[in-house]
């Protein structure tokens, strides 16, 4: 490919998935890109959504924001245009919306005219459009590579693979990871179709084989083997980014919370979370809930609900009875969106007990908490593996194989290991790994040298 003769300019269109999960780390390519001179980036974004991504995306002068309009479809309430803002009933909706946006998605490329559209899995349908246009396209995994080499496995199958398949790492893949029975069970669904749509699993592979290039948010440091696996599988040229670490937030924690966790002693409090579209069972919040109160140690407790419930009516329905009087001074339970990076850097936080999203276990990465990890869904299982026995920085929550139930002395297990029984070898060799981590993952050097190559690489694309 080449770009404008004149300018040497290069236009790249984003098209992330209706998900603020994927929406982010699209917004974290655009910002790395368009720091390099001679990038443009349009970013098609659902009406809804636009507000919030114009307080993510740096915007220069050649950096534009594009609405979309998301077409009705019967179920699916106006103005939900993210998988935040729907209920498990309606979430599937959203990809019947996107898959009917083809002729908007059409018409806005035929003006735009960019010379790659970088697009996420959902859109299996825009290899062939953005190829008829002449326009090169290239599928962004907002996932671990871990997680893509295992649905890789799985390419060549005729049917789905059975739940006893999934638990054993198939031929040729790199380490001895596997999954539980309870986390296989969760990987089918990457093979169900809703509503009539294709399923995660069939719109991967079209985007994968339509698609001039696969874009992982990930480096050979961090995850080689799973890379060269993927390569493996796929015919395709694999390029990364690099280890992108999501840029500080501006200004201050809130004051109440500064104020709260000021209290107490450094690296004493446990911040608890589940990133922005995961959700706890009743019986998983209680035995967390308990857990936490069992450590004896402060924490701040995130708990976040479908967006047709209201929290806190949920809060005190799910909550075990007395627990607020009780941990009162002590443990806080909020649901809504907090500053995350904030409460992670500050100094009262020792330790993070999280769902294993990926830029969450980043984030806990460069900085000094200890990660105790409850992954629920998806990826999650396949970033926990990755972090729990790859890189050795931290430590999952002990499951029930057969459907993933913890009780609370599991979570306090979880806790104890890492921020009481600090002198085992274990726990010191999980800080000592910590350590290198987060140096590798702050390199700045290294960061600069995966962008420039990127760039090189999407121009001779
Ligand atoms: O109250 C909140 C909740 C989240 N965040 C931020 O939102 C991001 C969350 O990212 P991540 O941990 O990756 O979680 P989710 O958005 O919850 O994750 C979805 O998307 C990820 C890929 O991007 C997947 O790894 C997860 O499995 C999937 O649930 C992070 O930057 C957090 O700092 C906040 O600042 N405040």
């Amino acid at each position: 490919m080449s770009t404008d003769e004149n300018s040497n300019e290069l236009h790249l269109v984003m098209f992330p998935f209706l998900a603020f999960g994927h929406i982010s780390p699209f917004v974290q390519l655009s910002n790395k890109l368009s720091s390099y001179s001679g990038i443009r980036i349009s970013f098609l974004a659902a009406s809804a959504n636009v507000r919030r991504i114009e307080t993510m995306l740096n915007r220069t002068a050649a950096t534009q924001i594009i609405p979309l309009t998301l077409p009705h479809v019967d179920g699916l309430p106006e103005g939900v245009e993210n998988t935040a803002d729907t209920s498990p009933a309606t979430v599937e909706l959203l990809k019947v919306a996107l898959d009917l946006m083809q002729p908007q998605i059409k018409n806005l490329l035929t003006h735009l005219k960019p010379h790659i559209v970088i697009f996420d899995f959902a859109q299996s349908w825009l290899p062939p459009i953005a190829t008829e246009l002449g326009i090169k396209s290239v599928c962004f995994s907002v996932f671990l590579g871990i997680a893509i080499a295992y649905v890789t496995a799985c390419i060549g199958r005729n049917i789905p693979p059975t739940i006893e398949e999934v638990t054993n790492p198939p031929p040729g893949f790199p380490g001895t990871i596997g999954f539980r029975t309870f986390e296989a069970s969760d990987f089918l669904y990457i093979f169900t179709s809703f509503h009539g749509t294709p399923s995660v699993f069939d719109r991967l592979m079209k985007c994968f084989n339509g698609c001039d290039a696969i874009l992982m948010k990930s480096c050979t440091e961090m995850e080689g083997p799973y890379l060269d696996y993927i390569t493996k599988q796929v015919n395709k040229p694999l390029l990364l980014i690099g280890p992108v670490v999501p840029e500080p937030y501006s200004g201050e924690l809130d004051q109440t919370w500064t104020n709260w966790l000021t209290h107490f002693p450094a690296r004493s409090v446990i911040y608890c979370s589940f990133g922005s579209e995961t959700f706890l069972t009743d019986d998983q919040i209680t035995e967390l809930a308990l857990g936490l109160e069992l450590t004896g140690l402060p924490f701040f407790l995130v708990l976040n609900f479908p967006a047709n419930l209201d929290s806190s009516v949920e809060l005190k329905r799910t909550l075990p009875r007395g627990f607020m009087e009780r941990v009162k001074g002590k443990g806080v339970v909020h649901s809504g969106w907090v500053q995350q990076r904030h409460i992670l850097a500050h100094e009262s936080v020792g330790c993070y007990v999280c769902h294993a999203g990926f830029s969450s276990v980043i984030e806990a990465l460069v900085n000094d908490c200890q990660l105790v990890m409850l992954p629920l869904k998806g990826d999650q299982f396949m970033n926990s593996k990755l972090m729990a026995m790859d890189w050795k920085v931290g430590v999952e929550v002990n499951r029930r194989d057969e459907d993933g139930y913890f009780g609370k002395e599991d979570v306090f297990e979880a806790v104890k290991s890492v921020m009481m029984e600090t002198e085992t070898e274990v726990a010191k060799s999980i800080r000592e790994n910590h350590k290198k981590w987060k140096g590798f993952l702050q390199n700045d050097e290294i960061q600069k040298k995966y962008i420039i190559d990127l760039v090189k690489d999407l121009k001779t694309l």
